[in-house]
């Protein structure tokens, strides 16, 4: 796209640094560092409230902070030279003048912000509107209000992308549609950044991480690194048909031994080949020996627990 135009400082690397929200008698964020860098999808991850809509907000500039830093490609937001052509944000589902269409709803933004008329076209394309174009706003999905706000955002052909929950509502094609459509800004070297709640999709979507608890970092690193992180925890799915023998033989190995609901043991504590072992030497027939990778969903409970998400 126009990558000439930018400047060549612009790297687009995002750092937030001990930054702080003090509402009345809420502490939204506190004292937050962390970094997210360009070329790759950032998650943002945090139970509800735990204060990634405020953090994105004083990234826009559109929430003061109490304390801290967020710049973009080393400046505040307020400080770029040309915000839009810089940083495209949705921050939530579109909205526009009910009775405009897709396109006219485009080429105003651009009219106000001084683009050239034809990104709306190119926008509207690059999100899949095309055909849809001249139909009116009021007539348009929750999906496509979310595509419409994605081609907003996408007007100045930004090197940075800010966007809050934008799988809210989406259907599995949609959602599949996001996913595809963020991996590749990031492949063209943009900074994506998104923030969900959707653990799932986060594990398909991010390469990197960074999560969040009651305002304050619980950890951040790739998907990878994170999820490995929790390794120990690992838990290992074990069928039998002697579970008591088998129970009694792993918890004198101080393994931990749940049972599930179709009868199949989840074993902590201890890995697969030591549970291959314990069943030998008692005697004990099994069907299954599957390690559990824990998935973000688990680690991201776990990290969080306790640190209630609603203040
Ligand atoms: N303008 C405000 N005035 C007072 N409190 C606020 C304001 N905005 C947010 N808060 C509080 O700050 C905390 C963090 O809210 P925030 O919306 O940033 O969380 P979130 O992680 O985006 O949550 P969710 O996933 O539910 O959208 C919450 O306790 C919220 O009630």
């Amino acid at each position: 796209m126009t990558d000439g135009q930018r400047s060549p400082t612009s790297d687009g690397q995002i750092v937030v640094s001990g930054l702080t929200k003090q509402y009345k008698n809420v502490r939204a964020v506190n004292n937050l560092s962390f970094t997210v860098a360009p070329g790759r999808v950032t998650g943002f991850l945090g139970p509800n409230g735990a204060g990634k809509t405020t953090t994105l907000r004083m990234l826009l500039n559109l929430v003061t902070p109490t304390a801290g830093t967020a710049t973009i490609s080393g400046q505040r937001y307020v400080d770029l030279a040309d915000p839009l052509r810089h940083v495209g944000a949705v921050l939530e589902a579109s909205s526009a003048h009910k009775g405009r269409t897709g396109i006219n709803h485009l080429r105003v933004i651009c009219a106000a912000a001084g683009l050239p008329k034809q990104r709306a076209d190119e926008a509207l394309a690059l999100v899949g509107l095309t055909p849809a174009a001249t139909r009116k706003f009021k007539g348009y999905s929750l999906g496509m209000k979310q595509r419409l706000g994605i081609a907003a955002a996408m007007l100045g052909d930004p090197r940075v992308l800010i966007l809050d929950e934008p799988a809210n509502g989406l259907d599995p094609e949609g959602i599949r549609w996001m996913r595809g459509f963020l991996k590749n800004l990031a492949q063209e070297g943009r900074t994506v950044l998104v923030s969900s709640h959707l653990l799932s999709e986060m594990q398909l979507l991010a390469d990197d991480v960074v999560i969040i608890a009651a305002g304050q970092l619980v950890r951040q690193g790739p998907v990878e690194q994170v999820l490995g992180s929790m390794a120990q925890s690992a838990r290992v799915r074990v069928r039998t048909p002697q579970v008591e023998a088998l129970t009694a033989a792993l918890t004198a190995q101080s393994a931990t031994v749940d049972i599930d609901e179709q009868g199949v043991l989840l074993v902590g504590g201890v890995d697969a080949p030591t549970i291959g072992r314990s069943a030998l030497a008692a005697g004990v027939e099994l069907h299954e020996l599957t390690t559990e990778r824990p998935d973000l969903e688990r680690v991201f409970l776990e990290l969080t627990a306790g640190k209630a998400g609603i203040r």
